[in-house]
């Protein structure tokens, strides 16, 4: 669609459940690799700009991880998935314009049809990485159970038949975040190297 100009070395796809923590963690890998070689796509980001250009709402609001979203989250995925039935590709492409990182790690899949279209697109760069956390944990993150949410697509789409290549317990000790990020992020390191000397040839 687009004239990409150059691809990824690596795209790491984030999925788990609502307060899991795949923005913290998404955005301490790119605290950790630096801006320059690693960006945070959001597949909601063109769904919530798009949505609240329709709706009159505050977009800042709509991407914070405050109670605002959640007054439109039922809302906001029954549109989506109007778009995502006709394009399924729609959001990540969107997401992914004018990325130019090496390093690209997408914070919120959430449907088969979202990986898949990373698998696709990028099958030598793409890997999948699910964040876990406790009930207990979410809870005291401001998560409660809210039927046709977390019953849904949106939050189950990726619960079986997925085959992770990582899976991340983030149950809140900072230490074992770190641990655990190590490989992903020696990974990244890598992939950013090569992309420099490549870019020296
Ligand atoms: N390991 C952690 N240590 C401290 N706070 C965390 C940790 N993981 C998540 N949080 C906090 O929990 C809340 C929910 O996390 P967030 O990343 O927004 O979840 P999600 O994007 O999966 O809904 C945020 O306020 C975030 O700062
Ligand atoms: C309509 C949504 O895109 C809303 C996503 O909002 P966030 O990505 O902010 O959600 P959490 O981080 O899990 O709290 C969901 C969808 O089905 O596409």
């Amino acid at each position: 669609m687009e004239d990409r100009i150059s691809e990824p070395e690596l795209v790491l796809v984030f999925s788990g459940k609502r307060k899991s923590g795949k923005d913290y963690v998404t955005d301490l890998i790119q605290d950790r690799l630096g801006p320059g070689l690693c960006c945070v796509l959001r597949l909601s980001g063109p769904l919530k700009q798009q949505y609240a250009q329709e709706h009159g709402l505050d977009l800042d609001q709509l991407l914070g991880p405050g109670q605002y979203k959640e007054r439109y989250r039922t809302d906001m995925i029954r549109w989506g998935e109007t778009r995502r039935h006709r394009d399924p590709g729609f959001f990540c492409r969107l997401a992914t314009r004018g990325a130019r990182q090496p390093v690209w790690v997408v914070s919120d899949a959430r449907r088969k049809s979202d990986l898949e279209w990373f698998w696709s697109e990028f099958p030598r760069q793409t890997r999948s990485v699910r964040v876990e956390s406790s009930e207990e944990t979410r809870k005291q993150r401001g998560w409660s159970f809210t039927a046709g949410v977390d019953d849904a697509e949106s939050e189950c789409g990726l619960d079986r038949d997925v085959k992770f290549d990582w899976i991340i317990r983030n149950d809140g000790d900072a230490s074992s975040l770190d641990e655990q990020l190590q490989p992903i992020l020696k990974l990244a390191q890598e992939a950013a190297t090569s992309s420099s000397s490549a870019d020296h040839h």
